[in-house]
């Protein structure tokens, strides 16, 4: 498989909460790839949490940063990106993704808000309903995903080891078969 890939990036988008953290690292594994995180490497470089830096200087600078890091990670090879829920949102951010093979984890907000409703370091949950900000996140972000190369669908239940399973098995379907000459 990681020849098939032949170093090609893996870039994971979907919705917070939805695994690419978790998944990425198990498909990185598989691959025999490198492993990052965009919103590590924020947190990391800035010396601040998302949290934080959303406080103190907003979302916009967060995605300004965002775009930065993904400037920078799109230039290596045989990497797993998992990428933050809103990296679809910024236009210049596909021509990077497009550099990859884009997959996106597609999870019901219903299972996302039971993973999350314990969890504060998502600043766009910090709201008074985080079910129906997901939902309606969710329908804002939708057309984006959809562009992904890759559309797993997920549902309750699966293992992120089934999950990297099922990811594993779906890239053939969509890498350029070598032309024949036979
Ligand atoms: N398949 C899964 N089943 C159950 N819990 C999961 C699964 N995938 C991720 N989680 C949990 O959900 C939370 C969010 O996962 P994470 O990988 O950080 O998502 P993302 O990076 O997409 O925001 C974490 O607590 C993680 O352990
Ligand atoms: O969906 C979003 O806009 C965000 C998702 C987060 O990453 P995860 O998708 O890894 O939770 C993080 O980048 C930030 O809190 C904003
Ligand atoms: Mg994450």
């Amino acid at each position: 498989m990681s020849s098939l890939l032949q170093g090609v990036n893996l870039y994971l988008i979907g919705m917070m909460g939805a695994g690419k953290t978790t998944v990425g690292q198990l498909l990185a594994q598989q691959l025999s790839y490198g492993f990052v995180d965009t919103d590590n490497i924020i947190a990391q470089a800035a010396g601040r949490s998302i949290n934080q830096i959303f406080a103190q200087e907003g979302e916009a600078a967060f995605r300004q940063l965002e775009s930065d890091v993904l400037a920078q990670v799109c230039a290596y090879t045989r990497l797993t990106i998992a990428t933050g829920g809103g990296i679809v949102l910024r236009r210049e951010n596909w021509s990077y993704l497009h550099h990859g093979l884009i997959v996106w984890l597609d999870v019901p907000v219903e299972i996302i808000y039971n993973r999350l409703a314990e969890d504060t370091t998502r600043p766009l949950l910090q709201d008074i309903d985080p079910q129906s900000k997901l939902r309606s996140l969710l329908e804002q972000r939708t057309p984006l995903y959809s562009q992904a190369d890759l559309h797993i669908t997920i549902s309750k239940g699966e293992t992120p080891e089934e999950i990297a399973t099922k990811v594993m098995q779906a890239i053939p379907s969509v890498l350029k078969k070598p032309i024949s000459h036979s």
